[in-house]
């Protein structure tokens, strides 16, 4: 049975050891069922999905993305939502980097395909993975158009002195070597609800989002347009993530080739898996990094100062880069779930008229407004969609929308 009610866009997020799906109703953004598929190519793996009638996980081997969406559509076969029962419009998949090719959600041919992989190099934790989850998606659901949404498209409209790194004229012009962005699909997503939220159209306001996740990143919005981001050609600069260090000197490889032997290969390896919240603590989880600081583990504690103080310079410039900040926004694991990180950003602003509201940040839950009203900022918790902003996009570029 296929009626107009029943139209789903099944959104898929590759990632290298992991697959997240959800069946979502493009216009609503309702969900059906979310699954994730865990520890892929590692000894002990997980699939689980929740769907209507509960949450069901298995433990199991999955040696590859093949296996995962096999297991997927087990899940939806045994567990349901049926998936011959709904009208699936599209797969949409999010797609890391997309480069300066994309500005726009994509239809996906041979060619959008050479095109990622031949980006892999700029998204080495990502993309690869993207690209199996396409792939396998296009074996499995083979008459169901497939559609990329790129973290980098909202970026493209970045000013050039944002996206320009001062560096020899034959890297950037053969070498495409330029800041792109990442979490776009977040960023479009949260700065549109911000401006709802505020109750102004969204070309008015003016806004910094902090998307804080395992990935990191923030994102200066004038009228609904990215003309900032901190992640430049990868997604390793700027705010400190999870296993990644942001911000760095770019004068660090040479030191650490002279002093220590460290290869290209070590030095990309460390800043991209062993760095962050790991390097600094031993962890890459915020909240077992927070329940150690609260223990009075020093580490920890450094580690907190470190993502605020980044935080902090990020805020401010973009601040100074829009010329007035109407609204910041906190989103994602972090963003969304640690009353400490935001109380800790927000009240070293009180010099410059931001007004912490305190009881409303200890208990926010989904859309939260967490400053007084007399803030000269106003700051909320947006939980971010990235699944029905993924949804939609889909729906839309296969004339479903
Ligand atoms: N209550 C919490 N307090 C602090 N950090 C949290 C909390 N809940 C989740 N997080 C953190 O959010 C991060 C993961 O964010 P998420 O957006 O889920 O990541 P991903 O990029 O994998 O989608 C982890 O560092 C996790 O510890
Ligand atoms: C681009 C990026 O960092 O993504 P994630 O947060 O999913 O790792
Ligand atoms: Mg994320």
């Amino acid at each position: 049975m296929t009626t107009a009610h029943t139209r789903r866009v099944l959104v898929v997020n590759a990632g290298s050891s992991s697959l997240k799906y959800q069946l979502v109703d493009p216009d609503t953004g309702r969900s059906d069922a979310t699954g994730l598929v865990e520890r892929i190519g590692l000894p002990a793996g997980r699939a689980r999905h929740t769907c209507s009638s509960g949450t069901h996980v298995h433990e199991l081997t999955v040696p590859d993305h093949a296996r995962a969406m096999e297991l997927l559509r087990d899940a939806f076969a045994e567990h349901g939502p049926d998936l011959a029962e709904v009208e699936l419009v599209a797969v949409g998949h999010r797609v890391v980097h997309g480069g300066a090719d994309f500005s726009e959600p994509t239809l996906i041919t041979p060619a959008v395909v050479d095109a990622v992989r031949r980006l892999i190099p700029l998204a080495p934790l990502h993309n690869p993975g993207n690209l199996e989850g396409i792939e396998v998606a296009q074996r499995t659901f083979a008459d169901v158009p497939q559609v990329a949404v790129f973290d980098t498209a909202f970026h493209q409209t970045m000013p050039a002195e944002a996206s320009t790194y001062a560096v020899p004229r034959a890297w950037r012009l053969q070498h495409r070597v330029r800041r792109y962005g990442f979490h776009g699909t977040s960023h479009a997503y949260v700065s549109r609800r911000v401006a709802e939220l505020l109750g102004r159209p969204v070309e008015e306001v003016r806004s910094v989002v902090l998307h804080l996740g395992n990935g990191a990143s923030a994102t200066a919005v004038d009228g609904g347009r990215s003309v900032d981001t901190s992640m430049g050609l990868t997604p390793l600069e700027g705010l400190v993530m999870g296993t990644r260090p942001g911000d760095l000197d770019p004068g660090l490889p040479r030191h650490l080739a002279e002093v220590a032997g460290i290869s290209v290969e070590d030095y990309d390896r460390a800043l991209s898996k062993e760095s962050g919240l790991l390097g600094l603590t031993g962890s890459a989880d915020m909240r077992e990094v927070m329940e150690r600081r609260e223990a009075g583990d020093a580490d920890a504690a450094l580690a907190f100062d470190v993502v605020v103080h980044r935080l902090l310079h990020y805020v401010g410039g973009y601040a100074a880069v829009l010329g007035r900040l109407d609204a910041l926004a906190f989103t994602a694991g972090i963003g969304e779930h640690s009353p400490e990180i935001r109380a800790a950003v927000l009240s070293r602003l009180a010099g410059f008229g931001v007004e912490l509201d305190e009881a409303a940040n200890a208990s926010a839950d989904g859309e939260t407004l967490i400053t007084t009203p007399g803030s000269s900022v106003a700051a909320f918790v947006v939980p971010t969609n990235e699944e029905w902003e993924i949804a939609s996009q889909a729906a839309e570029v296969v004339g479903a929308g």
